[in-house]
């Protein structure tokens, strides 16, 4: 599991090496790693001797970090240029920098675009204006040069610690901001750079050791992130005596006659997601076609019989449907059963929902659920608002409903109502294409069916990420964005990164599931 931490968490962990005189050291340890990756990007295209660098330095340590690198970076023979953006600099940094050969200018009132077409053609810009200290954004000239730069599309941007502009610790951004083709992070990746609109600013993200990583192992990070690895661990496998109903039976409410295809897309993918049975509740039109493409399903009619968890929401439309979404909504409480709360069911939720009630909520969606709720007053929230603090809201609606709640995006985000946060970065842009979600929720209810057991077993490879019964729901879905987000990367792989369609996603799901088991050697069923 990935962990990034807020600013202050960061700053915490270093002050007992700072209160012991080891600040310097540490600066050295990060202007090394980011030097190292300015040369491993430069070497990619050119010869390193006679590259153009130029560093943006701001007043603090951030820019003392760019100073120290870019004169590594003289002493490696390129051609280094500092632009200052304030009237002192880290003192040290900039005699190291000059004593290496490097050139400097002021940053004026007057000159700031003169300076980013100077340094646009550069091979090389090393972000080091703003970092984990900054308080908002960029003013005055330093923001006009990076609005300049931004439109000059300079061919290698490298941000030190992260992209100035961006706030460490929520990953909401104050424009402008030059966006970054790697960000070189030191000690401990920013949650900043795990979360919209933040992330999208970022590029790669490399994280550099300095020394401060013990200090960060007991503090709880603000954001997860599952890997490969662990998504190897926590999907479900059935065992040598499962049979159907110990698989995870899912029971969908999903479609209309006006919506069918939501049906279709959402049972299809949760019996591709390895759901032991899907019994389907809708209207017969929609139960045809939905029969048509997963005859494994069965239509129930009346009583569905014993489930493990429910799918509600893709496509309902229509008051037959929602009662039957009532319906269920109302056993799954009353028996404690794990339900995924999708588009059309979003808003018949109840007043309070258990940990084990996953809404899917995309910005929108989020938005005219807050503003449903009560318990939030007077406030209205915008879909705009969501969009630009993502972490912000997904843990007030989880705080507010008590439901995880799983906020979708291109870095999809899923929060505890305790406020243990997973996110998810592993899709692409053409996911965003209708019947995506319809997709997720397939997944999510099939791998929720499946793993009821595990996130209650606490020797089990939920209770292994160390965390509480009720946070476990955040990585259950965690699991199933990755396995969605992944299939669709994949699909999109295999046409040349050409466009998808949701079923194409779909199609991608069991391979996806396969080859992860298959990465951390698990015996195969
Ligand atoms: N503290 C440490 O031991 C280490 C810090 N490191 C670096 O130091 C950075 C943090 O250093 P600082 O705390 O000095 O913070 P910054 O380098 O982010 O700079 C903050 C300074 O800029 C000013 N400032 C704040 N907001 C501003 C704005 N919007 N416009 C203009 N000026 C603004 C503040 O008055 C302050 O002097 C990290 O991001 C990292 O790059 C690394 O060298 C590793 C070790
Ligand atoms: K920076």
């Amino acid at each position: 599991m990935i962990s990034a931490f807020t600013g202050q968490q960061i700053r915490d962990a270093e002050k007992p090496l700072l209160d012991s005189g080891e600040g310097a050291v540490l600066m050295q340890r990060a202007a090394y790693g980011l030097a190292q990756e300015v040369v491993r990007q430069v070497k990619r295209k050119r010869k390193l001797t006679g590259a153009s660098v130029t560093v943006l330095a701001g007043k603090g340590n951030n820019g003392g970090d760019g100073l120290f690198a870019a004169a590594f970076l003289a002493r490696r023979g390129m051609r280094t240029t500092a632009v200052l953006a304030a009237p002192e600099v880290h003192p040290e940094a900039l005699a190291a920098f000059t004593a290496a050969g490097g050139r400097t200018l002021r940053l004026e009132p007057g000159n700031a675009e003169e300076l980013a077409v100077m340094c646009a053609g550069d091979d090389a810009i090393i972000d080091a204006l703003l970092g984990t200290g900054a308080r908002g954004g960029l003013r005055g000239a330093a923001a006009e040069m990076i609005a300049s730069l931004q439109e000059l599309r300079p061919s290698l941007v490298v941000a030190c610690d992260l992209p100035s502009g961006l706030d460490a610790g929520t990953g909401e951004v104050h424009w402008p901001v030059l966006d970054a083709d790697v960000t070189v992070t030191f000690g401990g990746i920013k949650a900043g750079l795990m979360t919209d609109p933040g992330e999208g600013c970022a590029g790669r993200v490399e994280l550099v050791s300095i020394g401060i990583e013990p200090g960060l192992r007991s503090v709880s990070p603000e954001l997860r992130r599952l890997t490969a690895r662990d998504l190897g661990r926590l999907l479900p496998a059935p065992d040598r005596r499962a049979h159907k109903y110990s698989r995870g039976v899912l029971g969908v409410v999903a479609g209309s006659a006006r919506f069918a295809g939501a049906a279709v897309l959402s049972v299809h993918s949760a019996a591709l997601a390895g759901a032991g049975m899907v019994r389907y509740l809708g209207p017969e039109s929609a139960a045809r076609a939905v029969l048509s493409r997963t005859p494994e399903a069965l239509w129930e009619t009346g009583d569905p019989g014993r489930v493990q968890a429910w799918v509600l929401g893709p496509g309902v439309d229509g008051a037959e449907q929602l009662r039957r979404v009532g319906d269920a909504a109302k056993t799954a409480m009353d028996t404690g059963l794990p339900v995924v709360v999708d588009a059309g069911a979003l808003g018949a939720l109840p007043d309070r929902c258990p940990p084990h009630w996953i809404l899917t909520p995309h910005a929108g969606e989020l938005a005219t659920l807050l503003d449903s709720l009560p318990s939030l007053g007077e406030i209205a929230v915008t879909r705009d608002d969501v969009e630009a603090r993502p972490l912000h809201f997904v843990r007030l609606a989880a705080e507010l409903t008590g439901a995880t709640v799983l906020l979708k995006g291109a870095t999809t985000l899923v929060a505890s109502p305790s406020g243990v946060v997973f996110s998810q970065s592993e899709g692409i842009a053409w996911m965003a294409t209708a019947g995506s979600g319809d997709v997720l929720s397939g997944v999510l209810g099939a791998v929720v069916a499946q793993s009821a057991e595990e996130v209650r077993d606490d020797d089990g490879a939920y209770a292994a990420l160390g965390l509480e019964q009720a946070d476990r729901w955040a990585a259950v879905a965690a699991v199933a964005a990755s396995v969605h987000g992944r299939a669709g990367a994949e699909a999109s792989a295999n046409f040349e990164g050409g466009p998808l369609t949701a079923s194409a996603i779909m199609a991608g799901v069991p391979r996806v599931i396969g080859s992860l088991a298959a990465e951390y050697d698990r015996p195969r069923p």
